[in-house]
């Protein structure tokens, strides 16, 4: 799983120098910030309108475009997956009370 995820942000590390006619990836940062975060906003509804149908593979389908798209946020924020999943990984020693709490 982490595998594939530090395959996905090498990828997306090269598409930054790639031609944006040739890559949706790099076309996507050649439009900016707001543009990706616009994918991830439609990306997020059709994920949740899909968990509603409950179609499994339609789920699956959806939810693989949104973290793509977020993985694509955090390459153009500089920040790399596995820093996500430390932070998960953090979480797991806490109970989400304990969480919570220590957000407020
Ligand atoms: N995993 C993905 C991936 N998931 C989703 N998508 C794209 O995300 C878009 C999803 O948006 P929509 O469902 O709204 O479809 P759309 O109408 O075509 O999207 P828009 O053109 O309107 O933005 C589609 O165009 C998909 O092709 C992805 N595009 C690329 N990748 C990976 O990125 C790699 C590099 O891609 P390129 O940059 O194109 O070479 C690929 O080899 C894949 O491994």
């Amino acid at each position: 799983m982490s595998e594939t995820l530090s395959r996905l942000a090498e990828m997306l590390e090269q598409r930054k120098s790639a031609d944006p006619q040739s890559s949706y990836v790099a076309k996507l940062y050649s439009k900016g910030l707001d543009s990706i975060l616009k994918k991830i906003g439609e990306e997020a509804t059709e994920t949740v309108l899909a968990a509603k149908d409950g179609d499994r593979q339609h789920i699956i389908y959806e939810t693989a475009d949104l973290w793509f798209h977020c993985l694509v946020m955090l390459a153009n924020q500089g920040i790399h997956p596995d820093e996500v999943l430390a932070e998960l990984a953090r979480r797991e020693g806490l109970s989400g009370l304990e969480e919570k709490a220590a957000r407020s």
